[in-house]
């Protein structure tokens, strides 16, 4: 079905606190695949820390680095890719997902959002920065539809990571592994 590994990434997106990152680290280890955060890659390509590109060098300059680190993390082996909640944004990015591999979104309530976002690593997001609950809320709404793209969902608000990962790989088409 496959002529090659080009098209057979396994691809992570999903508002921020769905748990993107925690789950390709699971998904990777399982498989034995690669796994690529583009988050991480930005800030190795930048030098710096996320919240330091958005503060001197903005919003736009953050975007054009993720879809760098978008082409590239769909470039190489046969990978895991998380991507950060506004990947998805871009149609352009859209469509390098969905040609390069199977894009799963991961959804959660809003409550279980605000947990996870305020707890560990708060201050990591920048486009939190303020009252968190209210940009969660106010985020949510603007991108209501930004992840219906994907092939699959699986909603994480009840599932332990490791369930969301085992949910993820029940989720493939027969035979895509
Ligand atoms: N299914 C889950 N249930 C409870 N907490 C989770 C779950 N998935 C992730 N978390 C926690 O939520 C926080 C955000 O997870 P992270 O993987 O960074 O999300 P994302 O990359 O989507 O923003 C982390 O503290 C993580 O441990
Ligand atoms: O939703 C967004 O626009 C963002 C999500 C973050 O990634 P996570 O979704 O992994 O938190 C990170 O890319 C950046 O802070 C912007
Ligand atoms: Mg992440």
């Amino acid at each position: 079905m496959h002529s090659n590994d080009f098209s057979r990434n396994i691809i992570i997106v999903g508002f921020m606190g769905t748990g993107k990152t925690t789950v390709s680290r699971l998904l990777s280890a399982r498989l034995g695949w690669a796994c690529l955060d583009t988050d991480e890659e930005i800030a190795k390509a930048a030098g710096k820390p996320i919240p330091q590109i958005f503060a001197e060098d903005g919003e736009a300059a953050f975007r054009d680095l993720e879809s760098q680190a978008v082409e590239n993390a769909l470039s190489g082996e046969r990978s895991v890719v998380a991507t950060g909640g506004g990947a998805v944004l871009r149609e352009s990015n859209r469509k390098q997902m969905l040609d390069r591999g199977w894009v799963v979104a991961l959804t959660a309530d809003k409550a279980s959002l605000i947990r996870r976002v305020t707890s560990a690593a708060a201050g990591t997001r920048p486009l939190l920065a303020g009252d968190a609950e209210a940009r969660v809320a106010q985020l949510l709404e603007s991108r209501r539809h930004a992840y219906d793209f994907a092939h699959a969902q699986v909603d994480t608000s009840a599932r332990t990571p490791e369930e969301v990962a085992e949910a993820l790989l029940q989720g493939l088409p027969p035979g895509w592994l």
